[in-house]
């Protein structure tokens, strides 16, 4: 069961959503081409670009390899951009991989072994890698070395390797969960923030320039407002806004088409989606803002509780228009304003606003 925005259940489920932050196969193929090649393309993260430019020109002048690096921050922030601009940086190649990729520590060893000297390897989820497989990585972050298990049982044996000195680009969404060891033996970290919308303007009127998309200051700034803080989701919404454009005027993006385009996409001015605004709505309508139980507000969505835990909170906690309490979820006056709904105590228009519509 699942409700739209008027609390009706429409008996749809929210998978293929345009602000989901993670990648598709779509955006891979296009994101290679809207990737920032060096340090100053890189639209904001002022700090985390500041810090590490200091970093690889250090590494750069004294002609040594960069220290480990290690990048946090949600999806679709840019940490697989900047590890390769880490790479152009130091001239260096780049070897991706991702924690999940690495079950066994012969993953890794391989992995390790084949490096040349100086080579960038990316580790995307680091936090999701065996625990043999990162044990394995501490020594070769600070040693250079591994040792590669033969046999197995009584008769195993330790075979010491030299790998050639490299970096390390750890990226993880989540750093509270990599173990202090592995976290130490980072020289650098950087935390990815969350876009301003300003700067989300200028990854947006770049990528229009890449795709040879015109487009104006107001139609940047409407995408951009809708983007939840996120490149990846922002150049999302563009590559839409862009069809729309072509098939429904003359192919030019302006405030009126970017609106007009998101409306059919169903991304609201403040970036929330079917999912989200379903579950705003239900929080508000069925149990007067709340608190209510993640359980049973996920139920009254009829999705799963990780699904409301994991894909729409975040967001609606972000935008402070839900709040996580210690008795249940509860909706802020913001949510009741961004619904256009009056909350209850504020009159009798307020029950309409709960069991009406
Ligand atoms: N600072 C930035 N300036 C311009 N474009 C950016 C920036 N950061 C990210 N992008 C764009 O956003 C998209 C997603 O970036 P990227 O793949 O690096 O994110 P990520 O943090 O590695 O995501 P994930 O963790 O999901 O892999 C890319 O198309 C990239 O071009």
């Amino acid at each position: 069961m699942n409700w739209d925005d008027t609390g009706t259940d429409t008996g749809e489920r929210f998978d293929d959503r345009l602000v989901d932050a993670g990648a598709d196969g779509e955006d891979t193929a296009v994101e290679a081409a809207l990737r920032p090649k060096d340090l100053d393309e890189f639209v904001g993260q002022e700090k985390v670009r500041e810090q590490l430019d200091l970093v690889l020109k250090a590494a750069r002048a004294r002609g040594a390899t960069a220290d480990h690096v290690l990048l946090s921050g949600a999806p679709g922030l840019g940490k697989t951009t900047l590890s390769m601009i880490i790479a152009a940086e130091m001239n260096a190649p780049i070897r991706i991989t991702s924690g999940p990729a690495i079950q066994h520590a012969g993953d890794l060893a391989a992995i390790l072994s084949s490096l040349q000297e100086g080579e960038v390897l990316f580790l995307d989820e680091i936090h999701r890698m065996s625990r043999p497989a990162e044990e394995m990585l501490y020594m070769a972050m600070e040693d250079f070395r591994v040792d590669v298990i033969v046999g197995k049982g009584p008769g195993a044996t330790a075979i010491p390797l030299e790998l050639p000195p490299f970096t390390l680009v750890g990226a993880t969404t989540r750093a509270g969960l990599l173990p202090p060891p592995l976290r130490d033996r980072f020289g650098f970290t950087g935390h990815m923030e969350f876009y301003a919308p300003a700067e989300l303007e200028r990854v947006i009127h770049r990528s229009a320039r890449l795709l040879d998309v015109e487009l104006d200051a107001e139609g940047g700034a409407e995408i951009a407002g809708r983007s939840r803080g996120t490149p990846r989701i922002a150049n999302r919404l563009l590559r839409r806004v862009r069809d729309y454009a072509q098939v429904k005027a003359d192919g030019r993006i302006d405030r009126e088409i970017a609106a007009a385009a998101l409306g059919v996409y169903e991304v609201d001015a403040r970036g929330l989606d079917r999912l989200d605004r379903a579950v705003l709505g239900a929080l508000l309508k069925l149990f007067g803002g709340g608190p209510v139980g993640l359980s049973t507000l996920a139920v009254a969505v009829g999705e799963e509780r990780e699904t409301v835990e994991e894909v729409a909170e975040p967001f609606l906690v972000r935008e402070g228009l839900l709040a996580r309490t210690p008795r249940g979820r509860v909706a802020t006056p913001a949510a009741w304003a961004h619904l256009g709904l009056v909350p209850p105590q504020q009159g009798g228009k307020g029950q309409q606003g709960l069991f009406g519509a």
